[in-house]
């Protein structure tokens, strides 16, 4: 067992650390309170090769692994929550999938401009009435004679979904068969038939752009279904276990942030003529939020690990993902409660870890899925 980094792990890691600090952290309060989408900040991630890390070289990416991911998603996410979640989903939810089940045409055609940072990529799996439950999902994709797809139906909460030029979609093509009738698309944005609705306001992430989308009469060409038809569920679970390791990190990125800031405060803070570190209640709440962030990064290192191996990593994704959101909230609700007023005012990014930890427990699959997931797997039942 080796609990070190490779140079390459501590090359990306310090790329990210010192965008993240030069260009993301300085305009974090600025980006929260106007809700812009970060272009500028997005497309230099791009440049640095960290909006597709695991894509190789050859489709332009970085070529590295999961690890590697990890590493630089947690920088980025200490910076700011909404640009980790941009990066998540192009590196995981984007590019993963089309790596894994992509012919080389879209692979060259659909990553490349992702990876390198030039185009935004989304994934469209949830739709009104069809969060956790996904393979209810209404949205009809009819195949036609000429062996194209008429294409039918709403999304809602696509992340980057108003700024999107490619989007990896999941549709029904054969509505009686449940999760085998479901099939993967890439959809072009610029083409007929697809409409955004209007820009969702949000508790937190608020400049990562998220809006409802709308097919009406998209033709998707034989030559845009990822993978083989009736596999778009498998295809997307299998993107979502990478992508819990993405939002793993994120959480990370979140805690350690509010934790690091929550450390200088009780140094500095003096109540009762002392910090107000060194009272016992205080300490606790130090210890606790280190063990918490520790057992968050380990978990989330074996998942990476195991993927990294080629090896099955569905459970130990979920367990990571569960044990790093939920320890973000408490972080995160920690910081504020040491904080104090402090904590509550706009004048510290306390307040904004707080708002942004909240999601990371609830998309790519609630606490409540993972604990399903988890569950699942140790029981052998359902
Ligand atoms: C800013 C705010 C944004 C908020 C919104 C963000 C948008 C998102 O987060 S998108 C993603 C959110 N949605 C989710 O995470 C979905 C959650 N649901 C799930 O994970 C699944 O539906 C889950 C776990 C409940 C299982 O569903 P269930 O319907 O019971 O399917 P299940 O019977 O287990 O599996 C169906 C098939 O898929 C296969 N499968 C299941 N899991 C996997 C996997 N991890 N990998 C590969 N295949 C899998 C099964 O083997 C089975 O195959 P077969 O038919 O050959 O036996």
């Amino acid at each position: 067992m080796d609990f070190g980094y490779t140079e390459e792990q501590l090359m990306i890691q310090e790329v990210a650390r010192r965008i993240a600090q030069e260009k993301i952290a300085p305009s974090a309060e600025g980006f929260d309170r106007s809700g812009e989408f970060p272009l500028d900040n997005i497309r230099l991630l791009g440049e640095n090769g960290l909006m597709g890390i695991e894509v190789p070289g050859e489709y332009g990416g970085a070529g590295m692994d999961p690890v590697a991911y990890v590493l630089a998603m947690v920088e980025i996410a200490a910076a700011d929550a909404a640009h980790s979640t941009i990066m998540s989903v192009n590196n995981s939810l984007f590019c993963n999938g089309i790596l894994t089940h992509g012919t080389e045409e879209q692979k060259q055609a659909y990553v490349r401009p992702i990876a390198e940072g030039a185009e935004i990529g989304a994934f469209a799996l949830t739709e009104p009435q069809s969060g956790s439950d996904a393979t209810s999902m209404r949205c009809r994709a009819a195949k036609q004679a000429d062996g194209s797809f008429l294409i039918n139906g709403k999304k809602s909460w696509i992340t980057s979904g108003p700024v999107a030029k490619y989007i990896v979609l999941f549709a029904m093509t054969e509505p009686d068969k449940g999760a085998r009738g479901i099939t993967a698309f890439l959809v072009d944005t610029a083409r007929d038939g697809f409409h955004r609705g209007k820009t969702e306001p949000k508790l937190g992430i608020r400049a990562s752009a998220t809006c409802e989308i709308e097919f009406q009469d998209y033709v998707a060409r034989a030559e845009d279904v990822l993978g083989d038809e009736g596999h778009g569920f498998k295809i997307a679970m299998g993107v979502l276990d990478a992508g819990r390791i993405g939002i793993a990190s994120q959480a990370i990125g979140i805690a350690r942030a509010a934790y690091e800031a929550t450390l200088s405060y009780v140094r500095e803070r003096k109540a009762f003529g002392q910090p107000i570190g060194a009272f016992q209640m205080t300490q606790a709440k130090i210890a606790d939020m280190k063990c918490k962030l520790d057992a968050s990064l380990l978990l989330t290192l074996r998942a990476a690990w195991l993927k990294g191996q080629g090896k099955r990593f569905t459970t130990e994704a979920s367990v990571a993902k569960l044990t790093a959101s939920e320890a973000a909230m408490w972080i995160a609700h920690q910081a504020v409660q040491i904080h104090a007023g402090m904590g509550y005012s706009k004048e510290m990014p306390i307040e904004r870890y707080f708002r942004d930890a909240k999601i990371t427990e609830i998309y790519e699959g609630t606490s409540e899925i993972q604990r399903l997931v988890i569950a699942r797997h140790e029981t052998g039942l359902r």
